[in-house]
């Protein structure tokens, strides 16, 4: 069983001269001869996910952490995920099929193996690859980060001035041969040179990494393997001429190696702009383009065009006629029907979505699905069918404009005189610890073994409970500690029309980590309040005030899958309107202070920074839509949490929210050299959350001095980073026993 054409002589594909004439490069028979283009296989796929359908990969990740089984049971399930997608993508009729795809973890940390990156300080760990991706008792993981501007979480590598670039090929030859052993000739997909030294700052040391590179391609030529695949996303962000040269350096130097597989350097999450040109100048063979975010490249008649039309980033269906469309503009040497970027950020299969309400169902489509129609449209391609331009796109209800709130300086007199709160005021972020009891008891509903009352009982033995621990402790500003949510945008998701939930949805966040992104797919209205009876029975608990806790506009649609047939700027201000019902609601049920948490603010950031101004002015306008319709003396907090905020901080300016809480001690507190001139109350969290520890008063007494250097006290709050629902209570209350302490101390010290 074959899945690829039969294999070309490899030296056929490369180009032995190195010379630049283009005629020369890519093909040795010239542009004139396309049959001897015409190599890569009509359909493929970028990438594929590999969790597995059930989430096989995590399970086994944590039987091996927990030493409930071994090394050689992880790699048998990974073996197994493997052929069970190559067999499923052959069987769905996809002709190319890639490899190297799977990862025990990230690719990002594949590739640093690969490299022989891994810091020194790792290599004596029992398993230094788990040692790199989650620390051990003596060791922090590597620094973890968004890839791109996606959910999925990747690992940064580190190199310094130690590091010894050495191949280690052994994962990406192992697979083409297990591959092979179960007839399917495969593409292996590795990170290109550029993206992997500019996510690890490190461009400098490009010709030392080309030499892996090179030995790289020898031995997968060696293997028999036709195709590589090198995947540089960073290409559609802004790049440097610096940057730019680089690319055509480094695919100058790879394209000239004699012997070696057809290259195809693959792109995606955005347009190449200027460097498909940088690129299309390189003996590379093929390229991938994303036709979903990006423009129809150039013509470029000496190159394979692997055309990104079916979207790896949404789960809709693709409009058949439009990427035939696309499809047939590309002017190329082959155009290759594929996905705009690997289908790892979908879920596996809608098949298993047997509960989604009519009609929905039938507009969607995850991996499987795209296969099937990156196949479907391959033969559509060859045969008469005419593409043709997309249907209308739907005209959302109008929204009123947004409502302007009085100057800071008025509310802030009204929110004084209305709250009395001491100077530095204490509070946490939101969430208490979730005890495994309540997720349990949410299964149970969910499967109808308890009644809805039972439940709503057990959430409000555990707001007491966070309320009297909170009184106990001293905290001046209170919270109900959230046991109702399972998640922070699936909650509200749940009790919002126009969203759908899935069953099995899941998708890699990082690792092990998995979540269900819920489905924007109508418009977005609250049929009836989601949390004002949690909130409101909180209050009537304490004398204190109560914060009302909401996720913002901006997170809700960055966390769900979004639509495709209207822009995300007006999805995002319909559940703005939303959000300002609830918060309308709480303020009516007497709440005084109500908190809507944008985490993900910076996250939709467009890669580009030409895009960037646009999206901050409607992702703060939808904010301040959903917060801006109280009375003065409501005080208004938002709460961000990544260390980089300084990037837009005007924008968390322009939210005009009244206390902004945000990650600081995690980052060793770099926010603060940015806050000087900073208008309203600001809580830099004064310990991190993340870690089982707990801080002592002198290490929060010292977060507070910092923060008392760069602010007015009347502007400072005391608050840990984030949440606390990953916490025990022990160390959740001894914790917030050393804050209120630290925060008593520095305010007899004003
Ligand atoms: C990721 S930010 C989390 C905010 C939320 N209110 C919590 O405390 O968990
Ligand atoms: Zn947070």
């Amino acid at each position: 069983m074959r899945t690829f054409p039969a294999p070309q002589d490899p030296s056929a594909l490369s180009n032995p001269t190195g010379h630049q004439d283009p005629s020369a490069l890519s093909n040795p028979t010239g542009p004139q001869d396309p049959s001897a283009l015409r190599t890569f296989p009509a359909s493929t796929v970028l990438g594929y996910p590999r969790i597995g359908p059930d989430r096989e990969l995590k399970r086994a990740l944590e039987a091996y952490w927990d030493g409930r089984a071994g090394r050689a049971d992880l790699e048998a399930t990974g073996a197994e995920l493997r052929a069970r997608t190559w067999q499923r993508l052959h069987a769905l009729g996809l002709d190319g099929l890639p490899s190297n795809t799977f990862s025990l973890y990230d690719q990002v940390l594949d590739t640093i193996v690969l490299l022989g990156a891994t810091p020194a300080r790792y290599l004596d760990a029992d398993d230094p690859y788990f040692a790199m991706a989650r620390g051990t008792a003596d060791l922090a993981p590597l620094r973890m980060t968004k890839w791109f501007d996606t959910n999925y979480h990747h690992l940064v590598p580190e190199i310094g001035g130690d590091t010894v670039f050495k191949l280690d090929a052994s994962k990406p030859i192992s697979e083409v041969r297990q591959a092979l052993e179960l007839g399917f000739e495969t593409r292996p997909v590795i990170l290109g040179p550029v993206t992997f030294l500019l996510l690890a700052g490190a461009l400098e040391r490009l010709d030392e990494v080309l030499d892996c590179y090179e030995e790289l391609l020898a031995a997968l030529a060696a293997e028999g393997v036709t195709w590589v695949q090198l995947d540089e996303p960073a290409l559609v962000g802004d790049r440097t001429p610096r940057e730019l040269a680089a690319v055509r350096a480094a695919y100058d130097r790879l394209g000239a190696q004699a012997g070696r597989p057809g290259l195809l350097v693959a792109s995606y999450f955005g347009d190449l702009g200027e460097a498909f040109g940088v690129l299309a100048a390189t003996p590379v063979e093929a390229i991938a383009v994303d036709l979903v975010r990006g423009v129809v490249p150039p013509p470029a008649p000496d190159k394979i065009i692997v055309a990104g039309v079916v979207s790896g980033r949404d789960i809709w269906r693709t409009h058949t006629d439009r990427a035939l469309g696309l499809l047939r503009s590309v002017k190329a040497a082959q155009v290759v029907v594929s996905t705009s970027c690997s289908l790892q950020h979908v879920p596996y299969t809608v098949a298993v979505e047997t509960s989604l309400e009519p009609g929905l169902w039938e507009r969607l489509a995850f991996a499987e699905e795209k296969v099937a129609e990156v196949a479907a449209l391959s033969r559509l391609l060859t045969t008469g069918r005419p593409g043709s331009p997309p249907p209308a796109t739907a005209a959302p209800a109008p929204l009123p404009p947004v409502a302007a709130r009085s100057p800071y300086p008025v509310r802030a007199a009204a929110q004084a005189a209305h709250l009395d709160l001491p100077p530095l005021p204490t509070t946490t972020i939101g969430s208490f610890p979730q005890l495994g009891q309540l997720r349990a008891a949410r299964a149970a509903v969910t499967s109808g073994s308890l009644a809805e009352s039972d439940y709503d009982k057990l959430v409000e033995q555990e707001i007491e409970h966070a309320i009297r621990v909170q009184e106990r402790l001293g905290l001046d500003v209170l919270v109900h500690g959230e046991p109702e949510r399972n998640d922070m945008v699936q909650y509200f998701a749940e009790h919002l029309d126009g969203f759908a939930v899935t069953r099995h949805g899941w998708v890699q966040s990082y690792g092990s980590r998995c979540t269900r992104p819920p489905i924007i797919h109508g418009d977005v209205s609250r049929p009836a309040p989601i949390t004002v009876r949690w909130a409101r029975y909180a209050q009537s608990l304490t004398d204190k005030p109560v914060k009302g806790m909401l996720t913002g506009p901006v997170t809700i649609v960055a966390w769900s899958f979004d639509r495709d047939d209207l822009p995300l700027a007006a999805v995002t201000h319909q559940v703005a309107a939303a959000i300002a019902d609830e918060v309308a609601d709480l303020e009516a049920a007497g709440i005084s202070i109500i908190q809507v948490d944008e985490p993900a603010l910076r996250e939709l950031l467009p890669l580009r920074a030409a895009d960037q101004p646009a999206y901050l002015e409607w992702s703060v306008a939808a904010y301040r839509r959903a917060t801006s319709g109280v009375s003065d003396r409501t005080q208004i907090h938002t709460h961000l949490c990544y260390s980089d905020a300084q990037e837009i901080l005007s924008a968390i300016d322009g939210l005009d929210a009244d206390v902004t809480t945000i990650e600081s001690a995690r980052s060793g507190a770099r926010i603060l050299g940015g806050v000087q001139g900073f208008g309203r109350g600001l809580g830099p969290g004064v310990y991190d959350i993340h870690s089982p520890r707990v801080p002592s008063v002198e290490e929060i007494a010292g977060s507070l001095r910092a923060t008392l250097d760069a602010l007015p006290a009347v502007q400072v709050w005391v608050n840990p980073d984030c949440g606390l629902k990953t916490r025990t209570y022990a160390q959740v209350e001894a914790a917030l026993g050393n804050l209120v302490e630290a925060a008593r101390e520095a305010r007899a010290g004003l």
